[in-house]
């Protein structure tokens, strides 16, 4: 299980205590698991029908989730809004809607420079609450092992609060730090589970099929995902397919394209036409949040909902295209009233208003019940 270690790892951070380092995932290695074999093997299945045409998948929940925002009233905000999202798409869709969360444990991130600098300091960049700290400060911007212990908590916690919502929601987020989740794998009846969420996926910038992070994925029994950008090819996809799929079991492997709303409709026909011809089951979900992030005057980052809506609109007409299944979204949200994403009642003036994300900025509520609508519509043809 421990052979992705020596291949290359990308967007690892810099830890500085080697001891530290052991000794948190000594901690970790020990620690309860978070889910159980059973219900990611269910949701294994569950993704099996969505490769069927015979469920839709709504995959949603926070850029970054933050240790200080494990209180009941976000949680049950974000369920709340995810919960009407997939009744909104159940109606159109005809089909189960399969629920799952960028939730309890969803506190690592890439990042695409390694520092930032501010009135000429520069310190190491956020990594999410996982690695270091949000303040820009030497302090808190060091990288941290004992953080992972902290997230391991703050997940479990919010686990409780989600299996107490009665929202039938599993978990994912994505597999970055590599230390973390070897830690938390498990031996099972069914093979090595990742015990920190049901469903893990790999992002665009650690996606190199012979790196550590596609290595880790392949050796896992959870369902897994990868994300794919504009520059992702036939080829890399159809070795991803091979790697992550390989006794061609539907639900395991789902392909998350984050193209662009500019981009989508050409980049994603020649990938989306390879793997049907390969005859390797795959789940297609939309992620159209990443490709269209743009940064206002104000320096705040954020994306225009109108973007959001014409790449959902691309991925469906590529799909009806292709004869293929578009088999879910995946997408940025929250149940708060934040001012992150423009569009509807948030105009770019408004963005310093409630911009809360640490990273990326997410659909507020009435935002995300406007995209779960318009995919309806979409989906009612
Ligand atoms: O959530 C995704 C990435 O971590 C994020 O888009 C990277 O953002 P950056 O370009 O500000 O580093
Ligand atoms: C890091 C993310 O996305 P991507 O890997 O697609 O950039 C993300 O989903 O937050
Ligand atoms: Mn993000």
């Amino acid at each position: 299980m421990d052979s992705w270690r020596g291949l290359p790892a990308a967007q690892q951070p810099p830890w500085p205590d080697e001891g530290a380092l052991r000794e948190a995932v000594a901690w970790l290695s020990v620690a309860p698991p978070l889910v159980t074999a059973e219900e990611t093997d269910r949701l294994t299945s569950l993704l099996g029908r969505a490769a069927r045409g015979e469920a839709f998948v709504l995959q949603g929940g926070d850029c970054a989730e933050r240790f200080d925002h494990v209180t009941p009233e976000r949680v049950a905000g974000r369920l709340g809004t995810l919960a009407r999202m997939a009744e909104v798409l159940e109606a159109a869709a005809g089909v189960p809607v399969v629920r799952v969360g960028r939730i309890a444990g969803q506190f690592a991130k890439p990042r695409s420079a390694p520092a930032e600098t501010r009135d000429g300091v520069s310190l190491p960049s956020y990594r999410g609450d996982i690695v270091n700290g949000a303040e820009f400060t030497g302090a808190a911007r060091t990288p941290d092992p004992w953080r992972m212990v902290r997230a391991h908590r703050a997940s479990a916690a919010t686990l409780e609060l989600v299996r107490a919502s009665g929202v039938p929601v599993h978990t994912s987020h994505e597999a970055l730090l590599l230390e973390y989740e070897g830690a938390l794998t498990r031996r099972r009846a069914g093979g090595w589970y990742d015990t920190s969420a049901h469903l893990l996926w790999i992002g665009e910038r650690t996606r190199d099929p012979g790196g550590a992070h596609v290595e880790f994925a392949a050796r896992i029994a959870n369902p897994v995902a990868v994300k794919l950008g504009p520059a992702a090819t036939a080829r890399e996809v159809l070795e991803l397919a091979d790697r992550l799929n390989p006794w061609r079991v539907p639900g395991r492997l789902s392909f998350i394209a984050r193209m662009g709303a500019d981009r989508v409709r050409e980049a994603l026909p020649p990938l989306v036409r390879a793997v049907a011809a390969s005859g390797v089951p795959v789940v297609w979900l939309c992620d159209p949040m990443h490709g269209n992030t743009e940064t206002a005057p104000s320096g705040h980052k954020t994306r225009p909902v109108a973007r959001v809506l014409a790449e959902v609109a691309g991925f469906f007409e590529v799909h009806r295209a292709a004869g293929t299944r578009p088999g879910g979204l995946h997408l940025e949200m929250t149940g708060d009233d934040v001012t992150e994403c423009v569009g509807g009642a948030v105009s770019e003036r408004d963005l310093p208003l409630r911009y809360e994300s640490a990273c990326d900025p997410r659909l507020n509520r009435e935002q995300s019940l406007e995209v779960a609508a318009y995919g309806a519509g979409l989906l009612r043809g």
